[in-house]
């Protein structure tokens, strides 16, 4: 990590001195503490975000629409997700770090698996792919090949020519056993981490009191075991729509660190998200 980083904030000591690793998380959900996630994609944004506690970060795809100004994910591609993570292992201290398989990256298990590589070699310590049952025998290639694998079902933001836009998912009754039916055999086939994107909170409650693996929301209420949401959005600097999940924690504040630190208190209490940012 580069020098000017280490201690690039004086007032604030590092209170964590051990890494963040899956069984850390495995241990918070079992005490039912709220695991937080938040994406980046730059060194400096990174050390911030370590040093106010956050536990997880996100090199999203997401980064096409906040950082390239794309109106959707699908530009994005894996040498652009490569660069970013590189980028944000080399700011990072203690948190754990995981990294989306971009677009049309994981289309068979040995493409998920020499993509993925690329990431992990970047210096993400987990990957995630976004899709359902279709994607456990990948799930279990990567898995069986030492790459820790997160699923996201629900709000699949790849997906969006098939889903016709951003829409919430899994709001009939067959939606809803489908994606329990999918995040079972995620989870069967080795993935340990789930994150669900806007889908109803009594969906996402079931979800996680069925799986054993931690779950993530975002615009999933309330009762996963973590969640997460985009830098931008948190910092309110995105000037796209702005989802219903999304609450910008720069209100009231007079620092991104107390932005952040607001974030990493609020889920940790359960009062974020709050019912207005749920379905
Ligand atoms: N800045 C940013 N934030 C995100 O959360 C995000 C990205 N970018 N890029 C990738 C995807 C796209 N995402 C989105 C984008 C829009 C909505 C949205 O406007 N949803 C409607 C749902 C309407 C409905 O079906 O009822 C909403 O009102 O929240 C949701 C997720 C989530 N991801
Ligand atoms: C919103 C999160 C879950 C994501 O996938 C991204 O930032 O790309
Ligand atoms: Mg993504």
């Amino acid at each position: 990590m580069a020098a000017y980083l280490q201690d690039a904030d004086g007032s604030t000591t590092a209170s964590r001195t051990k890494p963040v690793t899956l069984p850390t998380l495995q241990n918070m959900r079992q005490k039912g503490e709220k695991i937080t996630m938040l994406t980046s994609y730059d060194a400096s944004f990174t050390a911030l975000l370590d040093r106010c506690g956050v536990d997880t970060i996100l090199i999203g795809d997401s980064l096409g629409m906040v950082c390239q100004g794309h109106n959707s994910t699908l530009p994005v591609t894996l040498q652009d997700v490569v660069y970013h993570t590189a980028s944000v292992a080399r700011g990072n201290r203690t948190a754990f770090i995981l990294a989306d398989l971009p677009f049309g990256t994981y289309g068979t298990p040995e493409s998920a698996f020499a993509n993925a590589v690329q990431l992990i070699q970047a210096g993400a310590q987990m990957v995630k792919l976004e899709g359902g049952a279709w994607l456990a025998p990948t799930v279990r290639f990567l898995t069986e090949r030492a790459i820790p694998v997160c699923a996201h079902l629900g709000l699949t933001p790849q997906s969006v020519h098939q889903m016709g836009g951003y829409k919430v998912q899994g709001k009939t009754n067959q939606a809803a056993e489908q994606l329990k039916a999918d995040a079972l055999a995620l989870q069967n086939a080795g993935a340990e981490m789930l994150v669900l994107e806007a889908i109803p909170a009594t969906l996402a409650k079931e979800v996680t009191d069925m799986l054993t693996i931690t779950t993530i929301g975002i615009g999933a209420g309330p009762d996963c075991s973590g969640q997460v949401l985009v830098l931008h959005d948190l910092l309110g600097v995105f000037p796209g729509h702005k989802a219903r999940f999304v609450k910008n924690f720069m209100e009231g504040q007079t620092s991104i660190d107390a932005a952040v630190t607001a974030y990493v208190a609020a889920v940790k209490d359960g009062s974020f998200p709050a019912p207005e940012h749920c379905f």
